[in-house]
Parts: structure tokens; sequence; C-alpha cells
């Protein structure tokens, strides 16, 4: 195996495999232990987009919040969805598709265009400064960021985040945007991991057949995670998994994981080593 391959896995705590049923239980038990841990936390928070990390993760959150609610006896215990669609969303179906699969106890929706464009507008007429499209997305994955956060404060409520391995590996998130949470159930997995999962906890095969999107540029509506990044899921994967890819897709993976390494480390301070 290559070196930085194996310095990724262990830092990343990829696995080769998984065994499913166990993977889904052991991550359920993480969520009820740390709330049981923490009792001032009485909810989950999490946007779901229609993709297949919030279906997941969403699920996994109710699942959890359902078992700690019937043994403790505490209805307060509650997961909340959050719907943040810039306008109207391309893929509003799917959404609506994943809700039906999470079931969560409550549901929000939060239209974030009004926000995004009133701050764009802001830099437009007060100092003639035209914000790219490329980082307007960025600009609603920290609205989606500020909602949850927000909900959260009104409900007792920590944040759950979807990053996973095969995100994490890239940095294909927007720093303090999606990538800010308090917890993160999928840590560790691989994308084609997280399939398993859903097709185990027997959601609509649709909701994770389908092709992976940011969706966060309207220059480029839905353009395939894939796509931006030069690399395939598969290959990502496998490389995650310990084996073998082609040389290319090594550098490209590998470009990404050391230009992204900021993400991964909370703000920089002297005494970090880490970027030396
Ligand atoms: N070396 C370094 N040391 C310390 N800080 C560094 C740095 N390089 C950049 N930075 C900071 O990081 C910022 C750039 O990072 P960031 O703001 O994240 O922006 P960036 O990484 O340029 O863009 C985010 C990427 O993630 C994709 N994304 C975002 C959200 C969700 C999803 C999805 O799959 O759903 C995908 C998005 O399409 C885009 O390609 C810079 O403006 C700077 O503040
Ligand atoms: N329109 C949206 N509504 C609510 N939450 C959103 C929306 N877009 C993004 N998010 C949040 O940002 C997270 C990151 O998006 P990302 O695209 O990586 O995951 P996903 O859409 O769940 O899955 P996939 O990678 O398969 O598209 C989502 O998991 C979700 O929590
Ligand atoms: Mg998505």
């Amino acid at each position: 195996m290559r070196e930085l391959q194996k310095r990724i896995i262990s830092e990343l705590k990829s696995k080769p495999s998984i065994d499913v049923p166990n993977e889904v239980r052991e991550r359920i038990d993480f969520i009820k232990s740390y709330l049981k841990k923490y009792p001032f936390i009485q909810s989950l928070v999490l946007g779901i987009s229609g993709g297949q990390d919030s279906t997941l993760a969403g699920r996994l959150a109710q699942l959890a919040i359902s078992e700690i609610r019937e043994e403790t006896g505490n209805e307060a215990y509650q997961f909340i969805a959050v719907r943040l669609p810039y306008g109207a969303q391309n893929d509003e179906a799917d959404a609506q598709k994943a809700l039906d699969f999470i079931q969560a106890d409550k549901v929000f929706t939060v239209n974030i265009k009004p926000s995004v464009d009133a701050l764009v507008s802001e830099f437009k007429v007060n100092s003639n400064l035209e914000i790219s499209d490329f980082n307007k997305g960025n600009m609603k994955a920290r609205s989606r960021m500020i909602t949850q956060y927000a909900i959260a404060g009104e409900f007792k409520g920590a944040v759950l985040g979807t990053d996973h391995a095969a995100e994490n590996i890239t940095g294909f998130y927007t720093k303090f945007g999606d990538g800010a949470a308090d917890l993160l159930p999928l840590s560790g997995l691989s994308k084609r991991q997280g399939k398993q999962m859903l097709a185990f906890l027997e959601a609509d095969e649709a909701l994770y057949l389908k092709v992976p999107t940011a969706d966060l540029e309207e220059n480029k509506p839905m353009v395939a995670d894939e796509v931006a990044l030069g690399v395939n899921y598969d290959a990502i994967d496998d490389y995650l998994e310990g084996k073998e890819v082609s040389e290319d897709n090594a550098k490209v993976i590998e470009a990404w994981f050391l230009k992204t390494e900021h993400k991964r480390h909370l703000p920089i301070t002297k005494d970090d080593t880490f970027w030396k």
C-alpha cells in the first residue's frame, strides 16, 4: 500500500469492510451514549437535502432518539430535520422522499435565499464587490450552518454533520459551513459503506443510488461531486478501503487531501506542527 494511503486510512479511521448491522448499531449507540452523558442536550438537528449522507445520518439520529425516549421515558428528546432550500430546489422530490424515510419528530423548512441574496447584494451596493457564483455557493452552506445552530439554540440541541471518510479525504465541504457540526455519526465510512447501511435500513434505493451533488452553484446546477473532484467515489472508496487504485486516481486523491489539510484541524496556532 502507498505510504500516504496508510497514513490517511489511519487518520480517517476507514475500514476495508463493515459488518453492516453492527455498524448501524454502534453508530446509534454512539449518539445515545453522548446524549446520556450530556442530558442538557435534548434534541438533534440536521439539514436534510435529499442526498445519501443526510438521509443516512438523519435516519440513524431518529432511531437513536426514538430508543432513548423509550428507554428514559423523557418525551423531550426529539430529532429535528431541517429543509434548507435556496429558493426552489432541483431535487425537492428526493428531499421529500428522504423525509418520508427518516420520519423525523419535527421538520422545519427555512428558505435560505433571502438571507444569502441580501448579503451578496450588500457587497455589491456598498462596496461594488461582485461575489462569485462559487463563493456564493459556500455562503449558502454557511447560511445552512447558521440556521441549524439557531434551531439547536432554541431546542437545547446539538447539530449533526454528515462528513464521512470519502468526503473528508478530499475536503469536499465548506469549511465552517457543512463542515461545522457537533457530532459526526458517519465518521470513517466510505461512500459505498453508507449505501450498504441505507440498504440494510430499507431506504428506497433511489435515495442512495442517486448521483452525489453539492448543488451549490447556480451556473453549474446539480454538478456531480465526481466531476468537480476529477475522481469517482469508487476509486476514493477503494483507496480508503486499502485497495490498489490507478496511479492517476491516487495522485488526484492525494492532492485533494494535502490541499485541504487545514480543514481537518481546529484554527491553526503557532504551536501546531501539522503544517510545517
Ligand atoms: N492552507 C490554508 N490554511 C488555512 N486556511 C486556508 C488554507 N487554504 C484555504 N484556507 C481557508 O479556507 C477557505 C476555503 O475553504 P472553503 O471555504 O471550504 O472553500 P473551498 O474549499 O474553496 O470550496 C468548498 C468546496 O467544497 C464543495 N462543497 C461545499 C459544500 C458542500 C459540498 C457537498 O458535497 O455537499 C461540497 C464546494 O462545491 C467547493 O468545491 C479559504 O477562503 C480560507 O479562508
Ligand atoms: N438543500 C438542503 N437542505 C438541507 N440541508 C442541506 C441542503 N443542502 C445541503 N444540506 C446539508 O449539507 C450536507 C452536505 O451536503 P452533501 O451534498 O455532502 O450531502 P448529502 O446531500 O446529504 O449527500 P450526497 O453527498 O449524496 O449529495 C447535507 O448532508 C445536509 O445536511
Ligand atoms: Mg448533496
